[in-house]
């Protein structure tokens, strides 16, 4: 049964002076790489070394349904899961076409989809035939949660053992921006007004009914917030307890992990809450456009680099990041030094 390491993988701080060494040292304005130079830092402390291993790359992207979509809280149909699942390994959706701009690979990972997806190429990992209505009855068993946590971290853990340098997530689950919603409002204590957004686009009135439904799953299950396995098992989602599991598995085994949208937000804090500290091995790639997002990445301390204003998921934005990385790759190998061009700032 799943069962978190305390310990992550060390920073190392070493790595991040060299990185730090290496980028003032390049032809150019101390720091004038802004953002892109705190990544290259970043990231050597996660890999532990200065010379940054990117080449290699996967997004797992963890595909489940949810019964409180049944509550009328997402304008999107439920079938919208499975039809993108398969559409998403044929190479034809947003997360799909990217990837293949920016040389990454794509799993998508069944832990709960309402759909017989076995014999088509997506990973089977199936927890349930999606959660429960988390209105009318936990969104799923503790156990249950531990098997999506356990799903996600194996995925990742087959994942590093194929040499992947960076591992991306994303997911794939119509109605799970109510139980994103309802976890950070209960994990971070914060009202679920603050916390609720329109995700994949709803009209305003549907908008007062989903605050509404999280609000009552929190009163009627009262999840406690210390215990992060009871909240993913009563207002939670498989795929994101999935996503949970795979940082963790990164983390563990000093492979950065780049987020998505509010979906991994949500991850990122069951993350967090479950082993503190596992937050300095995520990268957070773009700002998601759903409410609560602010409220979320601050509290995890994480800045991300793009905001294109998306609200896909699938791991688009998280995709779309590795053009930066590749950049900086670039920048890394090809630039001149100031030694090079015989150039000393003066003081
Ligand atoms: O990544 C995000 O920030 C994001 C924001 C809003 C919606 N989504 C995607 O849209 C779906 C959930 O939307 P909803 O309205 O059905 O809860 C799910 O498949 C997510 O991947 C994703
Ligand atoms: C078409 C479609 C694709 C998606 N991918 C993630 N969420 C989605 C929601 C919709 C509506």
């Amino acid at each position: 049964m799943f069962n978190p390491r305390p310990q992550d993988a060390p920073i190392d701080t070493q790595a991040q002076a060299q990185m730090k060494t290496k980028l003032d040292q390049l032809a150019k304005p101390v720091g004038g790489l802004g953002q892109l130079e705190t990544l290259a830092i970043k990231l050597a402390g996660i890999e532990g070394t200065a010379d940054l291993q990117t080449a290699k790359r996967c997004c797992l992207v963890f595909a489940g349904d949810h019964g409180v979509e049944k509550a009328g809280v997402s304008s999107t149909p439920r079938k919208v899961t499975w039809v993108q699942s398969l559409n998403t390994l044929a190479g034809h959706t947003t997360v799909a076409s990217l990837a293949k701009a920016n040389r990454c690979q794509v799993k998508v990972v069944d832990v709960g989809v309402d759909h017989d997806l076995s014999g088509t190429g997506v990973i089977d990992k199936k927890v349930n035939w999606g959660t429960q209505n988390m209105v009318t009855s936990p969104a799923m068993t503790r156990d249950e949660a531990l098997q999506a946590l356990q799903a996600g971290y194996d995925v990742a853990l087959d994942s590093i053992r194929e040499g992947n340098q960076l591992l991306l997530v994303g997911e794939l689950g119509i109605g799970n921006t109510t139980p994103a919603a309802a976890m950070i409002s209960v994990l971070l204590q914060i009202p679920a007004a603050t916390v609720v957004g329109r995700g994949s686009v709803i009209s305003d009135q549907r908008l007062i009914h989903k605050t509404r439904v999280v609000e009552d799953a929190i009163i009627n299950w009262q999840p406690d917030p210390t215990d992060p396995i009871d909240v993913l098992s009563k207002v939670g989602g498989f795929e994101i307890g999935a996503k949970a599991g795979a940082m963790l598995c990164a983390a563990e085994h000093g492979v950065p992990l780049i987020l998505d949208g509010f979906l991994s937000y949500a991850g990122a804090v069951l993350t967090e809450k479950l082993v503190p500290g596992t937050t300095q091995h995520l990268i957070a790639s773009h700002f998601s456009r759903e409410t609560g997002s602010k409220l979320a990445l601050d509290w995890l301390g994480l800045t991300p680099l793009l905001d294109l204003q998306m609200a896909v998921g699938e791991g688009s934005g998280a995709v779309l990041l590795l053009g930066l990385i590749d950049s900086l790759q670039s920048v890394l190998a090809n630039m001149n030094t100031l030694d090079d061009i015989a150039v000393q700032f003066k003081d």
